[in-house]
């Protein structure tokens, strides 16, 4: 079955019972405090394991003038229903071994007798109990369609547990959360189910039968009664004979069975087994209530809680996936005149949002463009070229707006010689990556009416450098120049704050210098955050990785003619103040867990490893860098020179792609496979950080290297985090 289809059951089963689910989750919330209130009474005075029947009641028999019923709660505590010397029949709370009364049966709370019927019947007698079982039935669907959905989203069943994909809040904790409760929703749904079919005598009915016992003489043999040999945690309830008279049993309810016993020699008379559905409805009450079970209540509480949370962040998370689905452009012209056409498959959204931006620039630019799903693939008769933007889910599965494009395509011709470029969006964290745009390629390659402009292209994470630099190739092989504005970048809301010019370097050969800023009010940051410069005049930031050095922020950048952020950073003089803001790169972060890190960049890449050198000084540290020239390395000389005295465990090699042998960093790593893959092998991590073109430089290397390793593999090193990059 797809993920839409398992999607879609999920959705429709969580909004056809919201409300009462909504009802019966808050109220679960507050039932499930009884429990755990009423345990904190503290009745339980004594080991009921080690307290014989017999002595409890000799011990209120000796109190009370008349006893009717002695009851031993799940909680523990010891309840019995006597008649005092005042002749009142108090209920009361009793110390099983002296009988004295612990405190008197309370009635029970408003607030708990309100919430058990609006919770079992909605106040509706029998019309609101069947809402409420088919509510519980529903959610046993709605747990199963959503565990269903979760490990298609991990990746499989065993990955259920793996790392979860950045989120934002409510789609995070939706995955964390149901990992969590997904066994406790179950069972709370599955007893409901359960207790309401009993309540509706849809269980089989069997009566008790009672058997004669031979233990009467047993207990003869023995001497000793049934009083002396079972112990009160037996028991669930004994009524008292009326009178003396010998034919008047005890009736004792034990956890299996029920049983008589002779008042007089205390032996059993008959007893009869609990049938296996009186046991079962026994253990769903128990289950489903958490009576018996502080910790099981508290259990039940956060699972009836997370209930409430599921059916906030899933509308959340429907509001967000119908807002990201946009429509296509309302000035859109005919699909028979349009020379461009963009075909999308898109299911949360995000390659829509992509495919928009390529269409306005497109457009822009004064081109006739037609944007559509795949699944609307037609003949476009006037259409040149073919742009495809498709992510892929599941294993390998188109989206759901995507799915019929395999059938449709091949009955479909159309009239002129077609150019075309597929651009996947995935994410590595997939064992199939990009695998439906690739599937996408394929057919089209196979066509004969259709030409290549460029190869598949592949986005993990929908990461907009990456988008870019595809426009970018796209637009120079195209010969059409294309300014894309992606709304994300303008929706970046950055705290901007004062820091100081506390030092710069001059400008070496290489248009670089460093630049040393010190924040003027409280934040905190670690070396790989980014900082947010926002040069006057440009509704977009420019960010640099920072290093931190002494609660400083180094930054190294190279400076461009018409850069402005770099000439704005370059010309500050000491001591002025410029507003900036820090954004936190969680996934860039120096690694707390692994055995040895190894940091390779290039250029200015170079920069917050300077930070992470200075602040890590137990974990073994290679650092490659590549530059220009020798003269390349002089602005950094300090700073290395400063870890290399404090680092004894950092091994630093360098190439220079302008001298000596004419090095890339790329070919410096090729040169030690085995350090790389020892180090990968033993839980090391590398990191990489610099232009885009090294780091495809470096992973093309690394992939070379890799498939000489049999427990290596990319996609694993990706998803565990030991491969870490930073490039633009
Ligand atoms: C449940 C789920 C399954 C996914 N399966 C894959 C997959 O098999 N291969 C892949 O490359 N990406 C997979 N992805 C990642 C998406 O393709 C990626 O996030 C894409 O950018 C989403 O684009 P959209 O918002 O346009 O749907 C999956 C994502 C989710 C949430």
């Amino acid at each position: 079955m797809t993920i839409s289809v398992w999607r879609y059951s999920h959705f429709l089963l969580a909004i056809v019972s919201s409300l009462f689910l909504l009802i019966a989750s808050v109220t679960g919330v507050i039932l499930a405090m009884e429990p755990i209130t009423h345990q904190a009474k503290g009745y339980a005075v004594t080991d009921l394991n080690t307290v014989s029947v017999g002595t409890t009641i000799n011990a209120l028999q000796k109190k009370y003038d008349e006893v009717f019923e002695l009851e031993v709660e799940p909680s523990g505590f010891v309840k019995a229903s006597v008649l005092t010397q005042d002749l009142e029949t108090k209920d009361i709370y009793i110390d099983p071994i002296t009988s004295e009364a612990l405190g008197e049966v309370p009635e029970r709370p408003f607030i708990y007798s309100f919430s058990t019927n609006l919770h079992r019947s909605l106040f509706l007698k029998t019309i609101g109990r069947v809402f409420v079982g088919l509510i519980s039935l529903i959610l046993c669907f709605i747990a199963v369609t959503g565990i269903v959905l979760l490990a298609k989203r991990q990746g499989g069943i065993k990955k259920l547990f793996a790392k979860v994909q950045k989120e934002y809040f409510e789609m995070r904790y939706h995955v964390v959360l149901s990992r969590w409760f997904f066994i406790p929703i179950l069972i709370v749904a599955a007893t409901g189910v359960y207790l309401s079919a009993e309540k509706f005598d849809l269980l089989p009915k069997t009566p008790l039968l009672f058997e004669e016992s031979t233990s009467e003489t047993a207990a003869h043999a023995t001497g000793k009664s049934f009083f002396e040999t079972t112990t009160l945690n037996e028991i669930r309830s004994i009524a008292f004979p009326f009178s003396e008279d010998p034919e008047e049993y005890f009736q004792v309810s034990l956890q299996d069975k029920e049983v008589k016993v002779h008042q007089v020699t205390g032996a059993v008379v008959s007893s009869a087994p609990y049938p296996f559905v009186t046991l079962a409805s026994r253990l769903s009450l128990a289950l489903h209530t958490g009576e018996g079970s502080v910790l099981w209540s508290i259990v039940l509480l956060l699972a009836s809680a997370s209930i409430v949370f599921f059916m906030y962040s899933g509308f959340v998370m429907t509001l967000k996936r119908l807002k990201n689905t946009k429509k296509p452009p309302i000035s859109m012209p005919d699909k028979d005149r349009c020379e461009y056409v963009i075909l999308v498959g898109s299911e949360t959204g995000k390659t829509y949002t992509f495919a928009q931006s390529f269409f306005n620039a497109l457009t822009h630019s004064g081109k006739k463009v037609y944007l559509t799903e795949l699944n609307n693939y037609t003949t476009f008769e006037a259409a040149r070229h073919v742009i495809v933007f498709t992510a892929t889910y599941g294993e390998g599965e188109a989206t759901t707006n995507a799915r019929k494009f395999e059938t449709i395509f091949s009955g479909v011709q159309q009239p002129h010689a077609i150019t075309y470029s597929v651009v996947g969006f995935g994410s590595l964290e997939y064992p199939d990556y990009c695998q439906f745009a690739i599937k996408v390629d394929g057919l089209l390659q196979m066509h004969s009416n259709f030409q290549p402009v460029l190869p598949l292209y592949k986005i993990n994470n929908s990461d907009i450098s990456d988008f870019k630099n595809w426009i970018k190739k796209w637009s120079e092989v195209m010969r059409i120049p294309l300014h894309v504005e992606l709304s994300e970048e303008k929706k970046k809301k950055l705290k901007q704050l004062p820091f100081k010019v506390v030092k710069r370097t001059e400008l070496n050969i290489d248009d670089t210098f460093i630049i040393h800023l010190q924040p003027l009010k409280k934040v905190t940051f670690v070396s790989g955050d980014l900082l947010h410069i926002f040069p006057e005049g440009s509704t977009i930031s420019r960010p640099y990785s920072i290093a931190k050095i002494e609660d400083t922020l180094v930054l190294s950048i190279k400076k461009h003619d018409m850069g402005k952020a770099s000439n704005l950073l370059y010309n500050l003089p000491l001591e002025t103040t410029i507003h900036a803001a820090i954004e936190t790169n969680k996934h860039f972060h120096f690694p707390k867990k692994n055995n040895s890190v190894i940091l390779i960049a290039n250029g200015t890449g170079i920069a917050p490893f300077l930070g992470m050198l200075h602040e890590n000084k137990e974990v073994e540290i290679h650092l490659f860098w590549g530059g220009r020239t020798k003269a390349s390395v002089a602005i950094y000389q300090q700073l290395l020179d400063l870890n290399l005295s404090v680092q004894n465990k950092l091994q630093l090699y360098t190439c220079f792609s302008r001298e000596d042998n004419k090095e890339y960093v790329q070919d410096l790593v090729a040169k030690h496979p085995q350090l790389i893959l020892n180090s990968l092998k033993n839980n090391g991590c590398l990191m990489l950080c610099g232009s885009l073109s090294m780091q495809h430089g470096v992973l093309e290397t690394l992939e070379v290297l890799l498939a000489s390793s049999e427990t290596l593999q990319m996609d694993d090193l990706l998803f565990q985090e030991q491969l870490k990059m930073d490039c633009y």
